[in-house]
C-alpha cells in the first residue's frame, strides 16, 4: 500500500505547472488508473498539451465487459484518472464529486485511442472537467464531463487510518 508520507513527499514535484510536452508523473506507484506497480492498474500515461492533458491508451483483456469490448466501468477509470492530471496543472489535488460518461460507440479491446481533457470553467472549489476519446481515425467514441471539487491534504489521511 502507498504510504501517505512517500505520498506527500512527491506532492510539490507534481502540483505545478509542468512544460509543454512532458510526460506527467502518476498520481502514485499503486493508482489503479496510472500506477506504474499495480498489476490490476491500467498505466496511463499522460502528457501535458497545451492548457490540458492527452494520452494514448490501449485497454487489455484485464479491461473486458462483452467479449472483445471494453468495460465501460474501466473506461470511466480511465476517463476519471486523465482527470487527475489536470490537478497539476491546476495546482492544487481535487476529488471527483461527479462524472458523466456519454459512451457513443464500443471502445474496443487492442485498440489504441487518444484521449484528451481539459478544464472548462473553475467557480470556488469547483472544476469543470471534459474529456473525449477518439480512434486513430478521429472518431468520436466518448465524450465526458465532471465536477472536481479541491480539498486539502487531510482529506487523502482517511485512506491510511
Ligand atoms: C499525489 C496524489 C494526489 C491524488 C489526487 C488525484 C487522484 C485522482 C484520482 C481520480 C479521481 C478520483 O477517483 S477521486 C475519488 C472519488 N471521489 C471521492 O471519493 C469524493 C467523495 N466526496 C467527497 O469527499 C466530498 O463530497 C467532496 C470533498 C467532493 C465535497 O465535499 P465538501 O467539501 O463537503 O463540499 P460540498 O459543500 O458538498 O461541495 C462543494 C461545492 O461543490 C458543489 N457541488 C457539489 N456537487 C456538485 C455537482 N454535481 N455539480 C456542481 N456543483 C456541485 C456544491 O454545491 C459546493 O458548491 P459551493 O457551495 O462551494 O459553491
Amino acid at each position: 500500500m502507498t504510504d501517505l508520507k512517500s505520498m506527500l513527499a512527491t506532492w510539490a514535484e507534481k502540483f505545478r505547472p509542468h512544460a509543454e510536452g512532458v510526460d506527467l508523473p502518476p498520481h502514485h506507484e499503486q493508482c489503479l488508473g496510472c500506477g506504474p506497480d499495480n498489476p490490476h492498474g491500467h498505466h496511463l500515461q499522460v502528457r501535458r498539451y497545451g492548457d490540458g492533458v492527452v494520452a494514448e491508451h490501449t485497454f487489455d483483456n484485464r479491461h473486458v465487459g462483452a467479449p472483445g469490448i471494453a468495460h465501460g466501468g474501466a473506461v470511466a477509470t480511465v476517463i476519471d484518472d486523465l482527470y487527475g492530471f489536470l490537478l497539476y496543472l491546476v495546482g492544487a489535488p481535487a476529488v471527483t464529486r461527479q462524472l458523466t460518461v456519454d459512451y457513443r460507440a464500443p471502445v474496443m479491446i487492442g485498440t489504441p485511442y487518444r484521449m484528451e481533457a481539459g478544464v472548462t470553467n473553475q467557480e470556488g472549489r469547483k472544476l469543470f472537467l471534459a474529456a473525449s476519446l477518439t480512434d486513430r481515425d478521429g472518431f468520436l467514441v466518448a465524450t465526458s464531463t465532471a465536477v472536481f471539487v479541491t480539498v486539502g491534504v487531510d482529506h487523502f489521511t482517511r485512506g491510511t487510518q
